[in-house]
């Protein structure tokens, strides 16, 4: 059987005159025509600036997950972050090799981080990686993530990964689609204990104050 004979008329099924135009297979993290260049808020900490865990427990930067990646963030030019983690023991997927899973966490934290320089609270929509080589427990992960447009409350960025600093190896890349949210995102789903303990904490809440600015 010819593709004409699976498909119809045409060799390749998205000549199909039924099927979605071109423009539905851009697909959710390509920024639309009609977004706009992201604005980096003016109190922006300055490029080189370390921006500090979010919450401790977190298990992407979190100092209190000993499991965790302890990923250190700063601040880069324009919209930007670098960050650099070290492969653990508790990393592995494949015996010496780090989780995909883990890489995809490490791009969800440092993308996620990109909302601090754009003072807009915002939650991971989708997130996609192309791992593109295997990365050895003991290494040091590189990473860069960056916002490439803005449409409403849909943020698009784009990280990728090098081996042992910001010119090696390019292991792995992500594109993202953030949605940006209010705090009381946080407050009403989080479990409630939790929460709490954040909001009473003041070391906690002064870093949050970062977002109140926002409208
Ligand atoms: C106590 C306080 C602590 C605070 C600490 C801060 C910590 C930060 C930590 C960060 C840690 C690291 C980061 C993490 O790990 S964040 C953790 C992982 N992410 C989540 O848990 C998010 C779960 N999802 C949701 O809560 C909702 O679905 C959200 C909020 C995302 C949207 O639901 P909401 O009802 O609000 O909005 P909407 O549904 O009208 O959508 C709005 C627009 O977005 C478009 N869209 C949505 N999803 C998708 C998708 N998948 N593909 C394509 N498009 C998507 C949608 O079509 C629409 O477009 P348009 O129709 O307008 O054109």
């Amino acid at each position: 059987m010819t593709d004409q004979d699976r498909h119809g008329a045409s060799a390749h099924p998205h000549d199909d005159a039924s099927a979605p135009r071109a423009e539905v297979f851009r697909g959710p993290t390509e920024p639309p025509e009609h977004a706009v260049a992201p604005e980096r808020h003016p109190q922006a900490p300055e490029p080189g600036a370390w921006l500090g865990t979010h919450y401790d427990q977190c298990f992407g930067c979190g100092e209190q997950r000993p499991e965790g990646l302890h990923l250190r963030v700063a601040a880069g030019p324009g919209v930007s972050v670098t960050a650099e983690f070290k492969v653990a023991e508790a990393h592995q997927g494949a015996p010496g090799l780090i989780h995909g899973g883990l890489l995809s966490a490490a791009f969800d934290e440092v993308m996620g981080t990109v909302s601090w320089l754009l003072r807009v609270p915002a939650v991971t929509g989708r997130l996609e990686t192309d791992f593109l080589k295997p990365v050895p427990v003991g290494r040091i992960v590189h990473l860069r993530a960056w916002c490439v447009g803005q449409a409403g409350r849909k943020f698009y960025h784009r990280a990728e990964a090098r081996l042992d600093g910001p010119e090696g190896l390019l292991v792995a890349k992500a594109a993202a689609l953030f949605v940006g949210v209010k705090l009381e995102h946080f407050v009403t789903h989080g479990r409630q204990e939790d929460v709490q303990a954040v909001l009473e904490d003041p070391q906690r809440y002064r870093s949050l104050r970062a977002f109140d600015v926002n409208p």
